[in-house]
C-alpha cells in the first residue's frame, strides 16, 4: 500500500462539562444524528459512539456523559464511564461552552486532563453566540493550564469551523485498517438507541416537571415479518406522582411522547415502528444494578 492509499483509524474521546455541546459536536462530525441532544444537562447516560469518516480516515468518537462532582452511585458511574472513554484515545477533545462556563465543573476537568498522557485538543464551542474578546482570554487561560496540541473555535450547531477541525483531527489518527464497515455510524445497539430517543422526548415534553432520575429501559425489540419493528420500552420513575406526570390527563402525555418518539424512530431506523411504552414506579432505581446495565452503564462501587 502506498502512502496515498493507506487508511487511518483512531479513537477520539469527547469530554466536557454538562451542556458544553458534546453531543451536538459528535452529531456534526458524524453528519447525522447518533447521540441525543437535549437542553437539559447530564442527559448522556449511555456511552454512545459515533463514527466519523474523513476521506480515508475513520474516527471512532466516544461521546461521554458530562463529568461533574459525583455524589450518588449513578453520578459515579457516569464519571467513570466518561474517563474510561478517554483511556488510550488518539485524541481527547475538551469541549468548552465559553458563554455559560461552568467553572466548578471545568476546573477539576482541566486539572485531571493535565495529567493525561493522550493528545489533548481544546474545542471552544458556540462561537455563534460567544463574544470574541472573552473567548480569546479563555483560550489563553486554558492553554496556559493544559498542554493542548491544538485549539479550535467552532459552532457545533451551525457547523462553523467543524469541517476544518474534522480534517485536522483526521490527520492526527494513526495509520491502520478501519474498525467498522463504512456504512456504520454508531455501534450503540438499536435497542439502546431507541430507548435514548424516547428518553429525549420525555425530557423535551416534560421539561422541568420530571427530575433527572427517570430512565427508559429497552424491553422487547421484535423484527416483524412485514419489515416493521415492534419496540417495547419501560419508563421508570421514582415516585407515584411522577408516574401521573408522565401519563398526563387521560394518558394524553404519554401518547404524545410515544407518537413523537415513534416518528423519530421510524426515520432513524428507516422502517415502520410500533412503539409500546409502559410506566413503572421503582423507588431507588438509581441504585439498581439491573437497570444500570440495561441502560448501558457499568456498575461501579
Ligand atoms: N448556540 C449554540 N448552541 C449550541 C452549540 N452546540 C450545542 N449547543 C446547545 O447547547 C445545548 C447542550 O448541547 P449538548 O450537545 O446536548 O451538550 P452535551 O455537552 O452533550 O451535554 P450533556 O449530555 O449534558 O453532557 C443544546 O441546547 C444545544 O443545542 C453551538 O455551537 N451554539
Amino acid at each position: 500500500m502506498t502512502a496515498e492509499t493507506s487508511t487511518r483509524c483512531g479513537f477520539v474521546a469527547v469530554i466536557g462539562a454538562p451542556n458544553a455541546g458534546k453531543s451536538t459536536l459528535v452529531n456534526a462530525l458524524v453528519g447525522q444524528k447518533v447521540a441525543i441532544v437535549s437542553a437539559k444537562a447530564q442527559t448522556t447516560r449511555a456511552r454512545l459512539m459515533g463514527i466519523a469518516l474523513e476521506d480515508k480516515t475513520q474516527m471512532v468518537l466516544v461521546d461521554t456523559p458530562g463529568i461533574f462532582a459525583p455524589r450518588r452511585r449513578l453520578d459515579r458511574a457516569m464519571v467513570s464511564a466518561a474517563w474510561e472513554g478517554a483511556h488510550a484515545a488518539d485524541a481527547i477533545l475538551l469541549v468548552v461552552d465559553p458563554v455559560k462556563q461552568r467553572r466548578h465543573e471545568l476546573e477539576p476537568l482541566v486539572e485531571a486532563l493535565g495529567r493525561r498522557p493522550e493528545r489533548k485538543i481544546l474545542v471552544l464551542n458556540k462561537v455563534d453566540v460567544a463574544k470574541k474578546e472573552p473567548l480569546l482570554v479563555l483560550a489563553q487561560e486554558l492553554t496556559g493550564k493544559v498542554d493542548f496540541a491544538e485549539v479550535f473555535f467552532v459552532s457545533a450547531q451551525t457547523g462553523d469551523g467543524v469541517a476544518e477541525m474534522k480534517v485536522a483531527l483526521a490527520a492526527m489518527m494513526p495509520e491502520g485498517e478501519w474498525i467498522y464497515p463504512e456504512d456504520q455510524v454508531s455501534d450503540a445497539s438499536e435497542r439502546l438507541m431507541a430507548a435514548e430517543i424516547t428518553r429525549e422526548q420525555l425530557y423535551k415534553q416534560l421539561h422541568e416537571e420530571l427530575p433527572y432520575d427517570s430512565a427508559v429501559r429497552p424491553e422487547q425489540y421484535i423484527e416483524r415479518k412485514d419489515g416493521s419493528v415492534e419496540i417495547h420500552q419501560q419508563i421508570v420513575v421514582g415516585r407515584d406522582n411522577q408516574r401521573a406526570i408522565v401519563l398526563g390527563k387521560g394518558g394524553s402525555r404519554i401518547k404524545a411522547i410515544g407518537e413523537a418518539a415513534r416518528a423519530e424512530l421510524s426515520e432513524v431506523l428507516g422502517q415502520k415502528v410500533h412503539l409500546f411504552l409502559h410506566v413503572k414506579v421503582e423507588e431507588n432505581w438509581a441504585e439498581s444494578r439491573e437497570i444500570f446495565e440495561e441502560i448501558g452503564l457499568d456498575w461501579v462501587r
